[in-house]
């Protein structure tokens, strides 16, 4: 059952999602900001608003700003919430400034799999953390600019801890956000991440005009990718139809406000990748992801040949046009197959 008892929670990092769930919750809980950036984090308590990465979503009274890690670590005291809200690149620093201390849990809300290692960021929290701390991934369908402004969002909470998914449930449940819950973190987190691969791509064929047949093209085969990498990972096959999995997939290839999309847009303008990076001013997690998720597919010999088309783009100085070109020209093949 949901509880209604006002909750403290620490949120480790300042981006435009952590700022946004911050202030989701600050309308029901005590809630503690923290941002590495000192001068932002000044700018942001004498603002109230994350003019940064959020600009024109207010403050509500709930919700407090930090530079100080100690403070808002603490804050989350021995049975409040403690959010790790950094790309994929931050979690691992992030856990490492975490390891020794008595925290009561760790929920994390980045998306990819770690650009060196390939790792899912449960087992960077697994390798940094071990069993000690109970954690789960926050994921699903949902930009920070919507959910800053109230407006209804899905997500599912999953972990292996029954116990702390009851909690995350309990806390973040509520107005209008709904939180569903799962045992499945590989399914999860394997959907949350190649998503950015795969917005990419749509974002490419729409920016070159190739049309909506293309684009619904795009999504359904990328699902398929998306299931067959995290069915090899161990993920459970319902996941992927799910809310982190079709869910967050059509959200981030058709929604204009995704960052991910938007690289593909201006790639396909011949914006070279470091322009349309820096133009972004927030992190594209599908960069990074592409080339982990080329890599561990290849390894494990997973068939993702979208994904491989968007890591030639990226990284290997294919054109944007050769992308669907790439995949017009594979040979036919059963729809249904796994390989
Ligand atoms: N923005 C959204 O709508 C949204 C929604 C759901 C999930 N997410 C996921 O949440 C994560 C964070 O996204 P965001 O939107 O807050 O990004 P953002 O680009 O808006 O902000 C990134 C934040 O992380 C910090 N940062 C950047 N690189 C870092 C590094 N290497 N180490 C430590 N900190 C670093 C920056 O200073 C900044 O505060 C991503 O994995 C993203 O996929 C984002
Ligand atoms: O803006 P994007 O592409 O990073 O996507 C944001 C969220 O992950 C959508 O659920």
């Amino acid at each position: 059952m949901q509880d209604k008892k006002k909750t403290r929670v620490g949120v480790l990092g300042a981006g435009a999602w952590g700022t946004a769930v911050a202030i989701a919750l600050a309308h029901r809980h005590d809630v503690m900001l923290w941002g590495r950036n000192t001068a932002a984090m000044q700018e942001m308590a004498a603002a109230r608003d994350n003019l940064a990465y959020l600009p024109g979503h207010p403050f509500p009274p709930g919700l407090t700003v930090s530079a100080d890690f100690d403070t808002a670590v603490a804050h989350a005291g021995d049975d409040g919430l403690l959010i790790a809200a950094s790309p994929v690149a931050g979690l691992r620093p992030l856990l490492q400034q975490l390891k020794g201390r008595a925290i009561p849990n760790i929920v994390w809300l980045c998306k990819g799999f770690e650009y060196e290692t390939g790792l899912l960021p449960h087992q960077i929290v697994q390798e940094i953390l071990g069993d000690a701390v109970p954690g789960g991934a926050l994921s699903g369908p949902s930009f920070a600019q919507e959910v800053a402004r109230g407006l209804p969002c899905a997500l599912a909470i999953a972990s292996s801890s029954e116990n702390l998914r009851n909690k995350v449930v309990s806390i973040v449940h509520g107005g209008n956000l709904r939180v569903y819950s799962t045992p499945d973190l590989v399914g999860v987190e394997v959907g949350g991440a190649v998503k950015n691969v795969l917005a990419i791509a749509t974002g490419v064929a729409d920016g070159l005009g190739l049309g909506l047949n293309a684009r619904a093209a795009l999504i359904t085969r990328g699902l398929a990718e998306i299931t067959r990498l995290g069915l090899a990972l161990g993920g459970q096959a319902e996941t992927f139809m799910g809310l982190t999995g079709m869910g967050d997939l059509i959200l981030t290839c058709t929604g204009d406000l995704s960052r991910n999309r938007k690289v593909g847009l201006g790639l396909a303008q011949g914006k070279s990748l470091e322009t349309v990076v820096s133009e972004l001013g927030h992190v594209a997690e599908g960069v990074p992801c592409a080339k982990a998720v080329r890599d561990l597919a290849a390894r494990r010999g997973v068939d993702m040949p979208i994904t491989n088309a968007v890591a030639g783009v990226l990284f290997d100085g294919d054109q944007p046009q050769a992308l669907v070109a790439r995949l017009l020209a594979r040979d036919p093949r059963d729809e249904t197959g796994v390989k």
